[in-house]
């Protein structure tokens, strides 16, 4: 798959160990930013990310902030995005399982990194179960 990735500084620290991580599992990655840990607006970084997913330029999308809820809230802005804040690796298996998530919002600030690769190891490695949750998925953009 092609994954689509992005932070702003306060997830940049968390980028560069996610792209090591994607790789590994054997996805090609485009980064779009941001590449310091200077202050930035993240949603200078959300909308490319989304944009990528959206037009199916990726497969799936991962941004990375402070607390998720800014990259999550711009992403969600995007229409056919569904992104899902995952703290934990459980919550990132339902986001697929369930809800078709297409775009993981990981929060730099409040978890650990070795919980950050267990979260992206999951989300980029369960498929969405279809079924009734496909009913209500389509349901989301009606
Ligand atoms: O949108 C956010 C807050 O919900 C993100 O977590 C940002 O990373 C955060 O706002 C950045 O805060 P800072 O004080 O400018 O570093």
């Amino acid at each position: 798959m092609k994954i689509a990735i992005g932070a702003d500084h306060a997830g940049f620290a968390y980028k560069d160990l996610i792209k090591k991580l994607v790789k590994e599992i054997g996805n090609d990655i485009e980064d779009f930013g941001t590449h310091s840990a200077e202050s930035v607006d993240y949603p200078d970084f959300a909308h490319p990310v989304a944009s990528s997913v959206e037009k199916k330029e990726s497969d799936l999308g991962i941004l990375i902030c402070g607390s998720a809820n800014g990259v999550a809230m711009t992403a969600n802005k995007h229409a056919g995005i569904r992104a899902a804040i995952c703290w934990t690796a459980e919550l990132a298996e339902l986001a697929r399982q369930h809800n078709n998530a297409n775009i993981l919002c990981i929060p730099a600030r409040f978890i650990s990194q070795e919980d950050t690769k267990a979260i992206v190891e999951k989300f980029l490695t369960t498929d969405f179960e279809g079924g009734r949750h496909e009913r209500r998925v389509d349901k989301i953009s009606c």
